[in-house]
Order: structure tokens, then C-alpha cells, then sequence
């Protein structure tokens, strides 16, 4: 099939490039010539794992290009998939005007039948809205289908191609059954559904999942005060299969570009309708609240933090991404910077999107040594592999003080206790304290 995908962000890039891999023919289109110039010459404007690859590999097939010509990349496509972002507002609503704008740039490109996705995340009543602007402009009926994506960052590729469902909310079923024979290849389980519950389908299982994170980071708190270790006690929960595993990993909380503006884009959407969602607020205020957690360990443990040197690994909200969007390292360096310490930060590949977001009241070094030289304690907060890794009784030596606040519980015990001297303060676990101090 010919396809044309708005967007090379995340979403569209990872779309554009599964859907080629598959064997059709894309083409992405973005307004930023600068993505796109990079994308041709097979550089991907994201870290991404298995994303260039199949980039510079659909590319050289000829079955997958880019353009910034909303012209070129839409006239023949039978199937149009808009990728844009909906960031939020200030009102925690969700912005449509990248979408509203991208439907008048494809409406005068629509021919009979052409079919147009939205992937973007929208809040309940977008794809109807967007089918009457894209049809006043274009004086045609259009096909829509909602299609919401669960791809997660760092395993987008993987995800897209091994989805565990895949939503089609539709009005027209020719158009349903097209982009259902569109997925084919990937052999997912697809739900059939109306546009306003695929719309809250994606909303609520982000909300669900981000309520889940809240719901263990409040337990772990409970199993600090109790004596009681919320990796046991997640285990034991998420072993009943009603219950299930993912997503009760306790730690400083959830950031990224997704879970922080669509829990409050749902929260807006159930204040339009008059529905008290009291819960989604909580589950917001729990979040907050867990960011500063390693701030108030280390506030407990020094009694002021004005002076002291913190060494931070990681950067990014989670591992295999460089994405800063809410990471709650920002949180955390501004806290720890405006309580007088001073902060040297390590990341294997978030440091430049870091200094534009975190910006230079902080230090940025390029390796795990120079961020514990000296330090009067670390704090672990994205947990890449390579960390949970280090060869930390060598490490431990060359701080002031050999003490790490674990954010993310990712450095095993066994290894901690083979320090000779060690302080060690996880989430929701007992704190080890080895040697003499
Ligand atoms: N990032 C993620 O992991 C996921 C994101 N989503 C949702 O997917 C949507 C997109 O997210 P991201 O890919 O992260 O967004 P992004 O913000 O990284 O990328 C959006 C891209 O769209 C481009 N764009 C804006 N207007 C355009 C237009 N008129 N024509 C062509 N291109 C245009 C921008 O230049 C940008 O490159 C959002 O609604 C988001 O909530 C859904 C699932 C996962
Ligand atoms: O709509 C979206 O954009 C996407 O949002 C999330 O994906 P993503 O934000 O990429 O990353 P996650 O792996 O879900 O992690 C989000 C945050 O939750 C935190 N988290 C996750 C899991 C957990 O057990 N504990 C926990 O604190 C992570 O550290 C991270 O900060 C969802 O998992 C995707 O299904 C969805 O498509």
C-alpha cells in the first residue's frame, strides 16, 4: 500500500518505518527541514534502538523517503497516518493546533477514498472534530479511523512490531477493514471499536499504567516506614495474574513525553463533562511528591545539602532514550541546586538534550568516574544497564563519602554487601550500612 505518515517524531518515525519494513511503500513528511535533511541521509534525529537500521535499510530498498512536501508525500497515498504531537496546555488540556494544522495541510490533497489516521493522542471527540475541518476544507467525505499508539520510548521499534493489540475506531468499515489489512503482516490482535472509546481506550490505559506506578511508589513508601521491601512485596503481587507484573517497578516517579500530560489531559477532559476524577489527581500528587524522595533522603542523611557535591547517573526519564521531557533528574538538579549543593551528572546519552533543558546550573561530565570523584554521596536516577553494572567497591573509593541514594533500586544487593564500606538507600527497602564511619 502507499502510505504517507505526518510526523517523524517517536510515533511517526517508528510507524513510517515498521509499516515500510513490512513491505509498503512510505513516505514521512515533517515541517522541520531539518529532521528531514538528516532522516535522507539515513541518520535518525532520535537515539532510538533498532530505529536506523531499519531506516537506513527501507531507505536503500526505495520503500521508504522523506519529504517536507506535504504535497509530494500525500497526492496517491490511499492511506494518510497523522503522527503530530498534542502537547499539553497550560490548562493540562491537550493542544490540537499541530493537528488542526496538519489536516488543512493534507485536506487539499484528499482524493476519493483515501483514508486518514489519527495515531496522535487525542482527547474523546478529536477525530470527529478533525473529519469536519479536513471536509470543509476539501468539500469530500472523508474516511477516518482513530488508531492510538502504545509504543513505548527505548523499545519503540520492538513494540510497533510486536504490539499487543491494535485499536481501530471507525465509522466507515471499508476504511476499518483497510488499515486492518495494513497491520496484516504484523499479526496483532485487532480491536474493533467506535472513534470516542479508541480515543478514551489510549488515554485510560496511560492513566491505568501511570495510577499502577503511583499506586506501588506509595507502597514503597509504606514499606520504608513498616520495614517491609516493595520488591518482595510487588513480586509476591504482581505473581496473580489479575494483578500481573509490569509496571510495579517503585522508584522517583514517571516522567516522559506520554504518562505526565495525558493523566492530566484525561483529568481536563473529565472536568469538561463534570466528572470528578479525584483519583487521577491523587495519582499526579503521589508523582510529585516521589521526585523529591531522593532530595528528602539525602536532606535526612546530611542534615543540609549546602556545600555537598551529588554526583548523578543518568539523566533521561528512563534508559535507552535521550528524551528529557519531564525526566525527574530536572526535579531533582533544581532541588539540589537550590539547596546550595553542587551537582555533577553523568549520562551515557542524554547530556545534550539535558543542557537545554536542566541548563548549566549544573556540571556535565562523560564518565561515571568523574561524576563520583570526590562526591559527598550519588544519586542513581535513570537506571541504565551500565550502572547497575559498575565496579562500585573501586567506585565507593574514590568518593568523599561512600554513600548512593538508588532512585530506580537498580543495583543488586549481594554486590552492595561485598563493598567493604558502603551506604546504601533504595526505594521502599531497608537501607544497608557496611563499615566503619
Ligand atoms: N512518544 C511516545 O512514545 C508516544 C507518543 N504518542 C503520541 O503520539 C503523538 C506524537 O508523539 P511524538 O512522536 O512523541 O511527537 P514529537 O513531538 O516527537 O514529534 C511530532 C513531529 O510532528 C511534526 N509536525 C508537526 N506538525 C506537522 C505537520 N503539520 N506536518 C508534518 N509534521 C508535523 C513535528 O515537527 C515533529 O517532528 C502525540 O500525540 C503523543 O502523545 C503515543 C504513543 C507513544
Ligand atoms: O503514550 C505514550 O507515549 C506511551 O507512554 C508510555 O511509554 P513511555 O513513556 O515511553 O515509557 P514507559 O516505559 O511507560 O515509562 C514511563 C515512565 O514510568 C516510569 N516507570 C515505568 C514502569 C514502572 O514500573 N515504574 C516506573 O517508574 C519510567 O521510569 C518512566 O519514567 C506507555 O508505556 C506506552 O504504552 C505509551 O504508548
Amino acid at each position: 500500500m502507499k502510505i504517507a505518515v505526518l510526523g517523524t517524531g517517536y510515533v511517526g518515525l517508528s510507524t513510517g518505518v515498521c509499516l515500510s519494513e513490512i513491505g509498503h511503500q512510505v513516505t514521512c513528511i515533517d515541517i522541520d527541514d531539518q529532521k528531514i535533511s538528516r532522516l535522507q541521509q539515513g541518520i535518525s534525529p532520535i537515539y532510538e534502538p533498532g530505529l536506523e537500521t531499519l531506516l537506513v535499510k527501507n531507505t536503500g530498498a526505495g520503500r521508504l523517503i522523506f519529504t517536507t512536501s506535504h504535497k509530494d508525500g500525500v497526492e496517491g497515498a490511499e492511506i494518510i497516518i497523522i503522527a503530530v504531537g498534542t502537547p499539553q496546555r497550560p490548562d493540562g488540556g491537550a493542544d490540537l493546533s499541530y493537528l488542526e494544522q496538519a489536516a488543512k495541510d493534507i485536506s487539499g490533497h484528499i482524493e476519493k477514498g483515501t483514508i486518514v489516521v489519527i495515531k496522535s493522542t487525542v482527547p474523546v471527540g478529536t477525530n470527529e472534530y478533525i473529519k469536519k475541518i479536513i471536509e470543509e476544507k476539501c468539500n469530500k467525505e472523508v474516511m477516518m479511523v482513530s488508531n492510538p499508539e502504545f509504543l513505548r520510548q527505548g523499545s519503540a521499534i520492538h513494540d510497533t512490531m510486536n504490539a499487543d493489540r491494535i485499536i481501530i475506531g471507525f465509522e466507515n468499515k471499508e476504511a476499518a477493514e483497510k488499515v486492518q489489512e495494513m497491520y496484516r503482516p504484523l499479526q496483532v490482535p485487532v480491536i474493533f471499536t467506535g472513534f470516542r472509546s479508541s480515543e478514551m481506550i489510549k488515554y485510560a490505559s496511560n492513566a491505568f499504567l501511570a495510577t499502577k506506578i503511583s499506586f506501588i511508589n506509595e507502597i514503597a513508601n509504606l514499606c520504608e516506614a513498616v520495614g517491609a521491601d516493595v520488591e518482595d512485596v510487588a513480586k509476591g503481587m504482581g505473581k496473580d495474574k489479575r494483578i500481573g507484573e509490569a509496571f510495579l517497578q517503585a522508584g522517583i516517579g514517571y516522567g516522559g513525553s506520554c504518562f505526565p500530560k495525558d493523566v492530566k489531559a484525561l483529568l481536563h477532559t473529565a472536568g469538561r463533562y463534570g466528572v470528578n476524577f479525584s483519583m487521577l489527581k491523587e495519582t499526579i500528587s503521589i508523582n510529585d511528591f516521589q521526585k523529591e524522595v531522593l532530595v528528602k533522603k539525602a536532606i535526612k542523611r546530611f542534615g543540609e545539602l549546602k556545600g555537598k557535591k551529588i554526583g548523578i547517573l543518568g539523566l533521561p526519564f528512563k534508559p535507552e532514550t535521550d528524551d528529557m521531557r519531564e525526566a525527574p533528574s530536572i526535579n531533582i538538579a533544581q532541588s539540589l541546586t537550590n539547596l546550595g549543593a553542587e551537582v555533577v551528572a553523568y549520562d551515557p546519552v542524554g547530556t545534550e538534550q539535558a543542557k537545554k533543558i536542566i541548563g548549566d546550573t549544573i556540571q556535565y561530565v562523560s564518565s561515571v568516574f568523574d561524576a563520583v570523584l570526590g562526591a559527598d554521596a550519588l544519586f542513581i536516577v535513570t537506571e541504565w544497564k551500565e550502572f547497575t553494572q559498575l565496579d562500585l567497591a573501586s567506585l565507593m573509593k574514590k568518593m568523599k563519602y561512600p554513600i548512593i541514594f538508588d532512585g530506580r533500586n537498580c543495583l543488586e544487593e549481594d554486590r552492595i554487601r561485598q563493598c567493604e564500606k558502603i551506604e546504601y538507600y533504595p526505594i521502599g527497602k531497608q537501607s544497608i550500612l557496611s563499615g566503619e564511619y
